[in-house]
């Protein structure tokens, strides 16, 4: 556990180094995005100007708790650089996020995003996104139906013997997929009507830094576009 947290610190910093003076930066959720979060207010600290967006309220609170000033993201049209975690990256940068609830606002605020740069230890590098389950965010509403049309092995995640409620006041269905063709299965869960995300990440990421052995490693994507 110590040194998957030394590799997300390690990716973080990576990823931080980007930053520089003037940028609006979209904060992502979760503990390798706290890290960035951490080394960003300590550059704050030392005089570097920037503004950011939150893509949930934990990482809204952390931020202005280190000195970052956090804008409304529904006021802001464009984002410099978008900095998250994610649960499973390959080398397609293709990503599986959600695992925290924070997946509708990242992937919004990724979207809006010149630049969006995934952190992660080596656990999160895999082969080929699958083998973890895709957060989907429905409209409560409709639970039963959607639960239903997203098929077996769908579950509604829960928190305190209640259902888990997003920053949205939406719930979190997991869902175990066929991920053979991940663009099909974004498609398709896309053309649901109560599906309001999900945590398939196919086009957003433009880069990933990933920490093994104490090394970081970068993917870009060059030449595709997005
Ligand atoms: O909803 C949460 C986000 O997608 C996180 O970025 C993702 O779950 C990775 O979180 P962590 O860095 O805590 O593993």
């Amino acid at each position: 556990m110590m040194d998957r947290d030394a590799g997300k610190a390690l990716a973080a910093g990576a990823a931080v180094a980007e930053v520089t003076d003037g940028m609006l930066v979209g904060l992502g959720t979760g503990s390798t995005a706290a890290h960035v979060i951490r080394l960003l207010g300590a550059r704050v600290a030392q005089g570097l100007r920037i503004t950011a967006v939150a893509t949930s309220r934990a990482s809204a609170a952390q931020a202005e708790g280190v000195g970052i000033r956090v804008l409304d993201f529904a006021d802001v049209p464009r984002v410099d650089l978008t900095i998250d975690g994610a649960d499973q990256i390959d080398a397609r940068l293709f990503a599986i996020k959600g695992a925290g609830g924070a997946m509708l606002r990242e992937k919004v605020v990724a979207a809006a995003s010149d630049r969006m740069v995934v952190i992660a230890d080596r656990s999160k590098r895999v082969a080929a996104i699958g083998d973890a389950p895709v957060p989907v965010e429905i409209l409560p509403f409709a639970r039963a139906a959607l639960l239903a049309a997203l098929g077996e092995g769908a579950v509604l995640r829960m928190r305190d013997g209640a259902p888990y409620v997003t920053d949205n006041g939406n719930q979190i269905v997991d869902c175990r997929f066929d991920l053979a063709d991940p663009a099909a299965t974004a498609a398709w869960l896309d053309g649901i009507p109560g599906v309001l995300g999900h945590g398939l990440f196919l086009t957003e990421v433009d880069a990933a830094y990933i920490a093994a052995d104490g090394v970081v490693s970068r993917l870009e994507r060059a030449t595709m576009s997005r």
